[in-house]
């Protein structure tokens, strides 16, 4: 799309020739008018980013035409051109929206100067609009974003959600594993609940009880008969979140509900028939568990039939500003605020963090924002010292390898395995980087 021209307003033309030419040399599209007349038949056509417009031109003062303008459209800027002892006219003129004013003759300079600063101001408006537009098409609680990335995993709910399949979410810790399963949920047209149960927050004993339930007496202290969780989310979608933490016993159990539909309660040994869908999300590698023995395999190939990957935030920067505004928007909207406003400089500042917390990190920094709070995020990193490819590559296979036998406890052959080469490749590298096994072996 072609860049919205400035419309100039002026009569002399000698005096409109020059402003065209210094705006056009400085790169800025421009389209010259004699009188207002011509200039507002124009808009019926073409919409400009900014008018400049003398104060005085024949058949109409600059204040009538800046309070015609504004009713067209309030967002576009206004830029008023003085002669010399129109200056309380500008200042009305300001009063009533104009942008700015600079006093006839000025430098070509000064001219494109106040130009492009009502043209960013514009552009801040019209971003600002659109980010307001793309929240309400959303809706607050969904799954924010525009990346490529966050459109695909859309995509992938729509397609997947009313197959009523198991689902497992790998993503690091805040980057919206939730938010996706519920996303899921709400897409699926499941009539039952949506229940959520953190794998990591409650202690084994306790947990298996909460997960399946329990008949009257079945422990000490079971007191009355309790339906578990996932009994709960009849009809509905069971959440597992941080799956990679449930007790390797209790998975056992899961399995069954996996692959039977079926659970027993604790006590009793009558099994009731399972309706749920199952979503998982993982922060862990949940495959480098299995091959370690701490995650059973089983479950493992069976979640991940169908996963969805979240990457972290630092690979999706292009959604900082929209994930923000949203934030922001309900922030203030919480605390009974005005929006806070932000700067090139803070988006700047943002987009260059690494969020090592992810969305939940960008959240908390915009509440805190929201409050009037500084972010407490350091400036830009600086640019790590650059080293050849080869160098860096070298670096961390070296890094690797020690890790490996640091693992192994220098056994060169459990080493490879761990690493998937051939253990003759290995020694073929250890000798490469003069790395001797022997240095992690146990004394
Ligand atoms: N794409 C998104 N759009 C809107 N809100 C989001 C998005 N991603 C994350 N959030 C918000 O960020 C916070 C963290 O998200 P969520 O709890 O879903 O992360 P998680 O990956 O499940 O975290 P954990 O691994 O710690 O359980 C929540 O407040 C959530 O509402």
């Amino acid at each position: 799309m072609a860049e919205a021209p400035v419309f100039l307003v002026e009569d002399d033309a000698a005096v409109r020739k020059g402003c065209e030419q210094a705006l056009a040399i400085a790169d800025i599209p421009v389209r010259g008018f004699a009188d207002a007349e011509s200039m507002l038949a124009a808009l019926a056509t073409m919409r400009p980013a900014l008018v400049v417009s003398d104060i005085r031109l024949p058949g109409r003062d600059g204040l009538t035409l800046l309070r015609e303008l504004r009713q067209f459209d309030r967002e576009l800027p206004v830029l008023l051109v003085t002669g010399h002892g129109d200056v309380a006219m500008a200042v009305e003129a300001m009063r009533d929206g104009a942008h700015d004013f600079i006093e006839k003759p000025f430098p070509s300079e000064r001219l494109i100067a106040a130009v492009r600063s009502a043209l960013d101001k514009r552009a801040l408006l019209v971003e600002n609009r659109q980010l307001k537009e793309q929240l309400q098409a959303a809706g607050l609680s969904a799954l924010i974003g525009e990346t490529p990335a966050i459109q695909a995993i859309r995509q992938l709910i729509g397609t997947l959600a009313p197959t009523g399949v198991d689902i497992l979410i790998n993503g690091e810790t805040g980057s919206g594993k939730e938010v996706v399963a519920r996303a899921i949920h709400d897409a699926s047209g499941q009539r039952g609940p949506f229940v959520a149960v953190n794998c990591s927050a409650l202690p084994e004993t306790v947990f298996e009880s909460e997960l399946f339930g329990h008949e009257a007496g079945a422990f000490t202290g079971a007191g009355k008969r309790r339906v578990g969780r996932i009994e709960h989310a009849a009809g509905g979608t069971l959440f597992l979140d941080e799956i990679e933490s449930m007790p390797l016993a209790l998975q056992v159990k899961l399995l069954r509900v996996l692959q039977e539909r079926s659970l027993e309660r604790l006590g009793s040994n009558h099994s009731i028939a399972v309706d749920c869908r199952v979503v998982a999300a993982s922060k862990a590698d949940l495959k480098a568990l299995a091959d370690a023995g701490q995650f059973r395999a089983d479950i493992y190939y069976r979640l991940n039939v169908v996963s969805i990957d979240l990457p972290p935030l630092r690979q999706r920067r292009d959604d900082i500003p929209l994930l923000f505004a949203a934030f922001l928007h309900e922030a203030a909207q919480r605390y009974q605020r005005p929006p806070a406003s932000w700067t090139p400089a803070d988006l700047a500042r943002w987009q260059a963090h690494d969020w090592p917390g992810n969305v939940r990190e960008l959240k908390n920094v915009a509440n805190r924002w929201a409050l009037g709070l500084p972010d407490g995020l350091a400036g830009p990193a600086a640019a790590p010292p650059a080293a050849a490819l080869a160098a860096q590559v070298d670096a961390a296979e070296r890094r690797a390898i020690e890790a490996a036998l640091q693992a192994s406890g220098g056994n060169v052959a459990q080493a490879a395995e761990a690493l998937q080469v051939p253990k003759k490749t290995l020694y073929d590298k250890l000798a490469r980087h003069a790395i001797s096994a022997e240095r992690f072996r146990p004394a």
